[in-house]
């Protein structure tokens, strides 16, 4: 497998490249080519094993080429200690994807503990120390960081926009040291995601340093997120009703992970785009219009993106067909009040607690379900644990929420920060004091 630019599909890459550089110089972002169509047979076979399984198996057909079958073993087996399980609220109509089983308590683990499994793999050969850049809106600062934790050859700086996160994302980020550093931003995570991108395209970073990001821009990011979907269909098969994913979207990595395995054979009837008041790309579905906007902040932060990085690699798996990404794709969206009425909602009818983002992903699809009228299996993700936003979940559903102990000990740690303001020259003169 190969690796085009979006920009420029003429020139392709290794997948080392692609991992390695995460952006192609162009300033697109990295696609598979081809893309192989698997069928859906081979996901019939594989979907029930473990994620570790999965990934094993997806991994071996999309890269046995490179890496040899025992290596790939290794890095499945270590990244996925854990399962995605479906939990039924409604059996065979409306369920959730829990993908908040890893270290770091949300989806993220799953692409930040491939990747630095992979990098790991890799680095063995390299002679310089690979920088890790990453911006979080709140989850995948965590993942990254513990994913990343004392990896050697490597070193993680993570921005992240100060007071736009949640006291405990916060402590996930600020309290590793070692190979970790945070750089708190006065500014938006739309502000962290141009500096990050800004330094991939710096020529005096890129001659003295190995720049590489774990953001969902890099592709390997990206392509383990698919695996969970397997999964899901794997625990849910049994129906034998088309299925429909519901996706909480903020730079919309984890739907075009969705989107690439339903193109490689898996089984998935439509995806729902749940976003909150950053709904520029239910807006687009709507009108046909992409318009990026300034991001607003909500109370479901980590999906507080107003210009996702991933629109474009949607775009290019409908061929850049509007037509066929709105048939694919529905979009709904939510502002606060909606979603703490969401969050009520589901713990009155299902006694299930969910966090922001959640609740979000459940009535974008209880929505469509509605709107449709369609009989099929609903599958909405459940992208964190509640207990990341222990405060907003205790205030709206007026209990206790338990946290779990690897949670719990973050909270008495100091948070170490940077404090810069959103521009990219400060970032830069502070990031090299820190690595040279
Ligand atoms: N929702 C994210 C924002 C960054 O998204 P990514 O998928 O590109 O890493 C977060 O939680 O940080």
């Amino acid at each position: 497998m190969r690796f085009y630019s979006t920009n420029n599909s003429q020139v392709t890459v290794s997948a080392e490249q692609a991992l390695f550089h995460s952006m192609p110089a162009d300033k697109g972002l990295y696609m598979p080519t081809p893309l192989p169509y698997l069928g859906v047979t081979f996901f019939q076979n594989i979907a029930s094993e473990s994620l570790a399984d999965i990934g094993f198996a997806l991994s071996q057909a999309l890269f046995g080429d490179e890496i040899g079958k025992a290596d790939l073993e290794d890095i499945t087996h270590n990244a996925f200690s854990f399962d995605t399980p479906v939990v039924e609220l409604e059996p065979g109509k409306l369920s959730v994807l829990e993908l908040f089983h890893g270290p770091s308590l949300a989806f993220k683990d799953v692409g930040a503990r491939y990747m630095a499994a992979l990098m790991s793999y890799y680095s063995k050969r390299k002679d310089k120390e690979v920088n890790i850049l990453v911006a979080t809106s709140g989850d995948t600062g965590g993942a990254v960081a513990m994913g990343f934790h004392n990896v050697p050859g490597v070193r993680v700086s993570i921005l992240y926009p100060s007071g736009r996160v949640s006291d405990l994302q916060e402590k996930q980020l600020t309290t590793l040291g070692g190979n970790v550093q945070a750089f708190e931003v006065d500014g938006s995570f739309d502000d962290c995601q141009a500096i990050v991108k800004q330094a991939f395209m710096d020529d005096e970073l890129n001659a003295n340093l190995s720049l590489s990001s774990a953001n969902s821009i890099n592709i390997f990011r990206l392509i383990p997120q698919g695996f969970y979907y397997v999964s899901a269909y794997g625990q849910v098969k049994k129906y034998n009703r088309p299925i429909v994913f519901s996706t909480p979207s903020g730079n919309f990595g984890n739907l075009s992970a969705g989107v690439m395995v339903q193109q490689m054979g898996l089984p998935v009837d439509h995806f729902v785009a749940a976003t909150n008041l950053n709904y520029v790309v239910p807006s687009y579905i709507k009108t046909g219009i992409y318009s990026p906007q300034s991001s607003v902040a909500t109370i479901s932060n980590a999906m507080d993106v107003g210009s996702p990085s991933n629109f474009i690699r949607l775009a290019h798996l409908y061929g850049d067909n509007y037509d066929r990404f709105k048939n694919n794709i529905s979009g709904y969206f939510y502002d606060d009040e909606e979603t703490r009425a969401g969050m009520k909602h589901f713990f009155n009818m299902y006694n299930y607690v969910s966090c922001p983002h959640t609740a979000i992903g459940m009535m974008g699809l209880e929505a469509y379900i509605r709107d449709t009228k369609r009989d099929v299996v609903g599958i909405a993700l459940a992208t964190a644990h509640p207990s990341k936003f222990k405060s907003l979940v205790e205030e709206v559903l007026e209990r206790p929420v338990d946290v779990p102990e690897r949670l719990a000990v973050l909270a008495d740690l100091s948070k170490r920060s940077i404090r810069i303001p959103a521009q990219y020259e400060v970032f830069k003169e502070s990031f090299l004091h820190t690595v040279l």
